[in-house]
């Protein structure tokens, strides 16, 4: 399972976690402007918007889990098992590989205004990138500062939806994850009246009892609900490291931990990573599940007009800070 959320402070921030139950070798990659970029189906486009985030390399070619440009335009890629579906390449279409969805959005639009343009004549196509990695099958956020998308490819074709709150997860689609968030509109962070029963002599016992509903479980369906009601009721300082922090927070509401979701016998999906950008200055902070520490690269301590990649590889071992 995964979870991307939004978080607008002074700046704007996006990132997800990356829950699986294994890593296919994730590297923190930089793509700079001259990077030659050879769409499958489509012009190859050699100069365009420089652009970080979660890859797995294969063949010098970045295969991005979620990325940011340095327009401040953000994507994630979230699982859509079994309502994803891919097309042959079609006449008349910009047709784009899966896998190059989200190089190509960020090499060529500085907002989700452009973006939304690009997708009017969009077909995904289920073209592989080799044949030891198929099509993942996957639906989209693309974010700035001032909307969210959410774009999923089914049976039906390419669906384009605003997203209103800046959230995604997995199944089931987005329309209907949407629509279950009314059964929570009575939730609130404050504490509840009681509207029960006027002869019921009831009292909160407790703090928190405002949020009483509210999923805790690791479904998809409830952890859209738990993040997006934590995400609109967050409240920090608008300083880097407040918004940050509360950030790492939005999305600790929907971690999840070695041993509580099975996937094979023995076998635990786990947050991997948690990623968040800071779109306005180029920073991609990071956590991972055994490194606590907020780790960064910023895009901009690279040369942007170079031609090749520049990757990192995750610390992934945390180090206790003793004080005595
Ligand atoms: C496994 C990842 C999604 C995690 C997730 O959503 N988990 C939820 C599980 S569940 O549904 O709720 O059960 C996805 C996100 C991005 C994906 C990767 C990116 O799409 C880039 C390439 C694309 C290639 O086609 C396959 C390898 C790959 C390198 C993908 C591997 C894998 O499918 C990734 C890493």
């Amino acid at each position: 399972m995964c979870t991307a959320a939004t978080y607008k402070t002074k700046d704007f921030y996006f990132g997800r976690t990356l829950d699986y139950e294994f890593s296919y070798g994730d590297e923190i990659t930089i793509t700079p402007r001259n990077f030659p970029f050879k769409f499958r189906h489509t012009n190859e486009c050699n100069s365009h918007f420089a652009m970080i985030g979660m890859a797995h390399i294969a063949d010098g070619y970045p295969l991005y889990y979620d990325a940011m440009n340095e327009k401040g335009l953000c994507m994630a890629g979230l699982n859509f098992v079994r309502n994803a579906v891919y097309f042959e390449p079609k006449n008349g279409k910009e047709n784009i590989a899966q896998f190059e969805f989200i190089p190509y959005i960020l090499s060529h639009c500085d907002s989700v205004l452009q973006a939304r343009k690009k997708l009017e004549n969009l077909n995904i196509t289920n073209t592989q990138f080799s044949d030891k990695l198929p099509c993942a099958q996957l639906h989209w956020i693309i974010s700035d500062k001032d909307e969210s998308l959410t774009v999923e490819s089914t049976i039906d074709g390419l669906k384009v939806y605003d997203n209103p709150v800046g959230v995604l997860t997995n199944n089931p689609p987005f329309d209907i994850q949407m629509f279950m968030l009314n059964n929570y509109m009575s939730l609130s962070p404050k504490q509840p009246e009681n509207n029960f029963g006027k002869s019921a002599e009831l009292t909160t016992y407790s703090r928190g009892m405002g949020a009483i509903g509210l999923p805790g479980d690791l479904s998809s369906a409830s952890r859209f609900a738990k993040v997006a009601f934590t995400k609109l009721n967050s409240v920090s300082g608008d300083s880097e490291s407040e918004s940050v922090s509360q950030f790492f927070h939005i999305l600790g509401s929907v971690d999840q931990q070695r041993g509580c979701c099975e996937v094979a016998e023995g076998k635990y999906e786990i947050t991997l990573y948690t990623s968040c950008c800071n779109a306005d200055k180029g920073i991609y902070y990071y956590t991972t599940y055994n490194n606590h520490q907020i780790c960064a690269v910023d895009m901009h301590k690279t040369d942007l007009d170079m031609a090749e990649l520049t990757a990192y590889t995750p610390i992934t071992e945390g180090k206790v800070l003793f004080q005595n």
